[in-house]
């Protein structure tokens, strides 16, 4: 048998040999398939390198549907799903974030979900991408829905000793998570801990809204920062552009 890396990651990985990274969630339970067009086409335009879709409650099946399909349509984007459990799979994607959420109390976050969602992810062609999902203080939906004991935000040698399981269990990619409209996102030293512990990059979200953030979690060692709540809180597509601005040249302005 031949385990190959798909596009998306190969991109990913080509991508982080020259900058740092910007994702942009959207999503589908707060953002309507026009919308998030339109969303999608700015991300382009301004630089943004992939759009995830997933949300904790109600992004499934036909509104999960119409809005992947809308931000295709609208841009040329790799869009990877985000799913908050295997209802979160939709055949118009590129990629999924075949995730687990190793500090999870609950079985079914941790491989229940990926167990009754694999053979629909085998069956749309999607690519997996194995990542090491761990939720930080505060945590807010996610770390309630997805059952989680937050990682303390002054214990960060607990979230390296979960991202070095999670790399040590195969998974290509770690995720610190504070949680979607967290007030602050995951300390810096946190991000430096983990990525010291790690060979794997590393990705952190949550709370993000500044650009001056975004360039001092890279700083600390963060390769991808997703942004969501900031993007799509914007009050005008103009608001959103510049926010786009704003955080994509902070991240960009690190050297790899
Ligand atoms: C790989 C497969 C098939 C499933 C994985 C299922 C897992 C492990 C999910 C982790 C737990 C979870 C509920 C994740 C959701 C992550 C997510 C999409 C967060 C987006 O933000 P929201 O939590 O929706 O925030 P708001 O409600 O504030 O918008
Ligand atoms: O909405 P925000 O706070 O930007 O968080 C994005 C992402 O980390 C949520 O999973
Ligand atoms: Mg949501």
């Amino acid at each position: 048998m031949k385990m190959r890396i798909g596009k998306v990651e190969r991109l990913i990985l080509n991508k982080l040999e020259n900058s740092k990274l910007h994702f942009v969630l959207i999503d589908p339970d707060d953002v309507p398939p026009k919308t998030a067009g339109r969303l999608a086409a700015l991300c382009e335009e301004t630089g943004v390198d992939a759009i995830m879709v997933g949300g904790s409650t109600g992004a499934e099946g036909e509104v999960l549907d119409s809005v992947v399909k809308a931000i295709k349509e609208a841009s040329g984007l790799p869009v990877i799903l985000f799913p908050g459990s295997h209802g979160g799979i939709s055949k118009y994607a590129d990629a999924i974030f075949f995730m687990s959420l190793l500090n999870s109390r609950n079985p079914f976050f941790i491989t229940g979900a990926q167990a009754l969602g694999a053979f629909t992810v085998k069956r749309y062609g999607l690519e997996p991408i194995p990542m090491a999902y761990i939720v930080v203080e505060p945590g807010e939906t996610v770390g309630w829905v997805g059952d989680a004991k937050p990682i303390p935000r002054h214990k960060p040698k607990l979230a390296a000793a979960y991202a070095l399981a999670g790399q040590y269990l195969g998974m290509r990619l770690v995720y610190l998570e504070a949680g979607s409209g967290a007030p602050e996102p995951v300390p810096p030293k946190m991000v430096k801990v983990v990525k010291a512990a790690i060979d794997v990059p590393l990705i952190v979200g949550g709370g993000i809204r500044r650009g001056e953030q975004a360039r001092k979690l890279i700083e600390a060692g963060a390769d991808i920062i997703v942004t969501g709540t900031a993007i799509e809180k914007s009050s005008s597509l103009d608001e959103a552009r510049k926010k786009l601005e704003e955080i994509n040249r902070a991240i960009k302005s690190v050297c790899p």
